[in-house]
């Protein structure tokens, strides 16, 4: 592991609000995760990198319980790594899965009341970070484009006082354009809860992250500040595979 960075900013002062400690997936005879260990700040970003394959959604959908795992999984200092993903989404944590999951013949309206029956897209919250979707309330979630679903996803889950929102790659296969939005939603996002981010956009991890955890092979490689890993070209070629000079911006 490389050494602990400093904090430059959004250092946490306050307990995290999500302990892994020895965490282990195993899929048949594939050893998946293989002893993760790291804590989530109360606050802020904190973005999960690393290669392709690595583990990083197997470490979402472990913590969410989507993946038989083992170890402790602690939600605001209780262990939630026993309960079930209903239970543990009771307890606090939204979960924005990689293929968005919206339901494509409910419209974005209906698709919203599913989780807050009497506000759908009149919540304040919509209105506030998502103009668009009340403008498209009435429309099949199916049709919307793919960065359209993924506000809508995101707005499902900031319909509920969440402790903890875990996003995985919000951002893949949109347009830059998108992409942007995306980034500025999830910055605003972050000022009132914590989020833990997949991400390989770098320039947007550079952007809206304090903290990094770059996994390889299963295990934690790494972990401190966000820009002191992007400022650092040797060590994101050697972590994850990329330069930030070949990037585009986010
Ligand atoms: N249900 C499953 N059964 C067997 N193997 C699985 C299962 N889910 C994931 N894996 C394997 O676990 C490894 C980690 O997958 P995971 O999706 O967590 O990686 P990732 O870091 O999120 O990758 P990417 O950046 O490509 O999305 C991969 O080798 C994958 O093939």
């Amino acid at each position: 592991m490389t050494a602990q960075q400093p904090e430059s900013r959004g250092a946490a002062v306050s307990a995290p609000v999500l302990e892994l400690d020895d965490v282990h997936v195993r899929y048949g005879g594939s050893h998946i995760l293989q002893g993760v260990s790291f804590e989530v700040a109360a606050t802020g970003v904190t973005a999960l990198l690393g290669r392709n394959g690595v583990g990083k959604t197997t470490t979402l959908k472990a913590i969410i319980g989507l993946a038989p795992r083992s170890g402790r999984i602690m939600l605001r200092g209780s262990e939630i790594q026993t309960m079930a993903t209903s239970r543990i989404v009771r307890s606090g944590i939204g979960y924005v899965p990689e293929d968005r999951e919206v339901f494509g013949g409910l419209t974005v309206d209906e698709n919203l009341r599913l989780v807050a029956p009497d506000q759908g897209a009149d919540a304040p919250v919509v209105g506030r970070l998502f103009p668009d979707l009340v403008t498209r309330r009435g429309q099949r979630a199916g049709t919307l484009s793919g960065g359209q679903q993924q506000m809508v996803s995101l707005a499902r889950v900031l319909l509920r006082e969440n402790a903890l929102l875990l996003v995985d790659e919000p951002t893949k296969g949109l347009a830059p354009k998108l992409v942007t939005e995306v980034a500025d939603v999830l910055a605003e996002v972050a000022r009132t809860r914590p989020v833990l981010l997949v991400e390989q956009n770098l320039p947007l991890v550079r952007r809206i992250a304090d903290r990094v955890v770059v996994l390889d092979a299963g295990a934690v490689v790494h972990r401190g500040a966000a820009a002191d890993l992007v400022a650092d070209v040797d060590l994101t070629r050697e972590l994850l595979g990329v330069s930030m000079r070949r990037e585009g911006a986010a």
